[in-house]
C-alpha cells in the first residue's frame, strides 16, 4: 500500500521505489518529511509539534492569506503572522493518481480554525495537491473565490525549509540581479551579489523573479536542492542565525540554524485579486537538477 492514513497524518511511499517517502499532517496539510532516494530533505525542528497545538517548525507549512503581518488590509490587518491554513487542521480527499502517487487535501471556512477564520469572513476553497515521484516531489495549491459578489485578496507562500549540511559553505544561486526586500534592514534594491551566502540571519524577499529562474542551493560547487515554480513571482529567502533562533521556543537544536535555509516560493510582494468564482493555481517543485547558474 503507496497511502497510508491515521487519524492524524498521511504518508506516502512510492510504490516502485521504497525509498522515497513524504509525511504530511492534516494539522496545516504540512508535509514534515520528505525522504527521497533515503536521505530526508526537509529540515524539522527537534521541539516542533506535530499534535495540532503549534504551526509546525520545519517542513512546509502553508502560508495563507496573509504573509508576515498585514496592516494596511481591512480583512487582513486582524490575522496573525502568516495567516491561518498552517493552523487550521485540513481534510484528507484520498488518493487521486496511483502513479506517481498523488493525494489531496482540502481547506474551506467550515474546517478552518474557528477564532482566526471569523477575522477573514471569505468564501474559499483551497485544494493542495501533493505528488511524490522517484526523485521529486510536487506540491500544487487551489484557490478558489466561491463567493458570488466578494471579492477575495491573499498571498501564498510554500514556507520550504530545506536541510543543508553546512549553511556556512552553502549558497543560494539564480537570484543575480533580482530586486530584493531585506526585511531586517527594511530597504530594498537590486542584488548584484553572484549568490547568497550565510554568515549573519539573512530575511530577504525577492520580488518577481521570473519563473525561467531555477533557484538552487548548492554546496561545495555541487547543487543539493533545485526548486521551480509556477505562477509563484517571489522567493523569500530565510535563515534566523543565532539570536532568532534562541528566541524561537520550538527551534531546536539551537544550533540548527546551520543545518537549514528557507527558500519560499510565493506570491507575497502584491495581493492576488481573485473575482468571485475564479480559480488560482500555483505550484512548486522540489528536486535535485543539474548544476545551472544563471547570471544578471
Ligand atoms: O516564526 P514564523 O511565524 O514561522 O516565521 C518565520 C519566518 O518566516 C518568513 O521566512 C519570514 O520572512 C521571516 O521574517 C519569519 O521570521
Amino acid at each position: 500500500m503507496s497511502i497510508q492514513e491515521t487519524d492524524t497524518q498521511v504518508i506516502i511511499t512510492h510504490p516502485n521505489h521504497s525509498d522515497s517517502v513524504v509525511k504530511i499532517l492534516k494539522y496545516g496539510a504540512t508535509i514534515y518529511s520528505w525522504v527521497s532516494k533515503g536521505s530526508e530533505q526537509l529540515w524539522l525542528s527537534s521541539a516542533t509539534k506535530l499534535d495540532g497545538s503549534k504551526p509546525v517548525r520545519g517542513g512546509i507549512p502553508l502560508v495563507f492569506p496573509v504573509f508576515g503581518k498585514n496592516t494596511a488590509d481591512e480583512y487582513l490587518k486582524d490575522l496573525p503572522q502568516h495567516g491561518f491554513a498552517r493552523n487550521s487542521t485540513w481534510e484528507f480527499l484520498g488518493q487521486t493518481r496511483q502513479n506517481p502517487p498523488t493525494v489531496q487535501f482540502a481547506l474551506s471556512p467550515e474546517q478552518a480554525n474557528p477564532d482566526l477564520i471569523k477575522l477573514w469572513p471569505m468564501d474559499f476553497t483551497l485544494i493542495l495537491t501533493v505528488s511524490l515521484h522517484k526523485e521529486s516531489l510536487t506540491t500544487k495549491i487551489e484557490v478558489k473565490n466561491t463567493s458570488e459578489t466578494k471579492e477575495m485578496k491573499f498571498n501564498w507562500l510554500f514556507h520550504t525549509y530545506l536541510r543543508v549540511e553546512d549553511i556556512e559553505d552553502t549558497f543560494v544561486s539564480n537570484l543575480a540581479g533580482m530586486t530584493t526586500y531585506d526585511q531586517l534592514l527594511q530597504i530594498t534594491y537590486d542584488d548584484k551579489h553572484p549568490v547568497v551566502t550565510f554568515h549573519e540571519e539573512v530575511d530577504k524577499i525577492y520580488k518577481e523573479v521570473p519563473e525561467d529562474r531555477i533557484i538552487q542551493v548548492v554546496r561545495k560547487g555541487v547543487p543539493i536542492h533545485t526548486l521551480k515554480r509556477s505562477n509563484l513571482p517571489d522567493a523569500v529567502v530565510w535563515n534566523p542565525w543565532i539570536e532568532k533562533s534562541s528566541g524561537m521556543g520550538d527551534f531546536e537544536p539551537k544550533d540548527g540554524y546551520l543545518q537549514m535555509v528557507c527558500v519560499e516560493p510565493g506570491h507575497v510582494h502584491d495581493l492576488v485579486k481573485l473575482a468571485p468564482g475564479e480559480t488560482w493555481n500555483a505550484s512548486q517543485k522540489l528536486f535535485n537538477g543539474e548544476l545551472k547558474y544563471q547570471a544578471i
